[in-house]
């Protein structure tokens, strides 16, 4: 693994993926935990207005507050560490890592910026770790949109527009994909009976850990803690 090629190639598209980055033994381990926690019929945790506006159904958890230390395995791997100091520089702190489930038929996630992006030094970094084969039969696919991490905020428009410049990531069992949180992304929606992925976020030195209270999508800005849209920018 060329650590300096990959962050390299990270600052100049805003993303990167690496397949067969864990091990299937522990991956197999996760999905085992993450399915045991959900069951089959999770309850859907976000306000009417926030899913008609923003097509969002993702259901979040937070293992390694509930105490579920083998998500700690993770976050001390040596390369899965060097990698991040590579692309952020000395003092990068991690935030939480968070598991997000969606059932079949959900929608997935419509095009966003996870946290404002008008100052380019503060932004948080999604460290995506599937635990599962996600591909064009399961749906489920991660959009990306190379390079706008560097160009301010998403624009306005349709919430799952088809854009020219997009790249589809089919994520398989043990792939890491690294995300700048400015960069524009979305979720495709699911056919099999569920999706998961397993992010472990950090930012860079003084960045507040409130990073991602508030995500951009395409026709608002949300605030999650307060469950309310900030900005309509269908008006804008
Ligand atoms: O689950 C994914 O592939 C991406 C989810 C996402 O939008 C994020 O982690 O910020
Ligand atoms: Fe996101």
């Amino acid at each position: 693994m060329n650590i300096e090629l990959l962050a390299k190639q990270f600052w100049e598209q805003g993303y990167i993926s690496i397949d067969g980055f864990f091990e299937n033994a522990l991956m197999d381990n996760y999905q085992t935990q993450i399915i045991e926690h959900f069951g089959d019929d999770p309850e859907f945790q976000h306000n009417e207005e926030f899913l008609k506006k923003s097509n969002t159904d993702v259901i979040p958890w937070f293992p390694q507050k509930e105490g579920k230390d083998q998500f700690d395995i993770v976050e001390k791997d040596q390369r899965f560490i060097a990698l991040t100091e590579a692309i952020l520089g000395s003092g990068w702190c991690s935030l939480y890592s968070m598991v997000m489930f969606s059932k079949k038929g959900s929608q997935g996630q419509a095009w966003h910026q996870d946290c404002p992006p008008e100052d380019k030094q503060q932004f948080n970094l999604n460290r995506l770790v599937y635990t599962m084969d996600i591909d064009e039969n399961t749906g489920g696919q991660t959009l990306v949109v190379p390079g706008t991490h560097k160009g301010g905020a998403i624009s306005v428009g349709d919430v799952n527009e088809e854009l020219p410049e997009q790249c589809v990531l089919s994520p398989k069992k043990g792939t890491l994909v690294l995300l700048h949180g400015h960069t524009w992304h979305r979720v495709l929606p699911i056919n099999s009976t569920y999706r998961v992925s397993t992010n472990y976020r950090c930012c860079p030195a003084n960045t507040p850990s409130n990073i991602t209270d508030t995500c951009v999508y395409r026709n608002m800005r949300y605030h999650f803690p307060t469950s309310t849209v900030t900005k309509d920018r269908t008006i804008e």
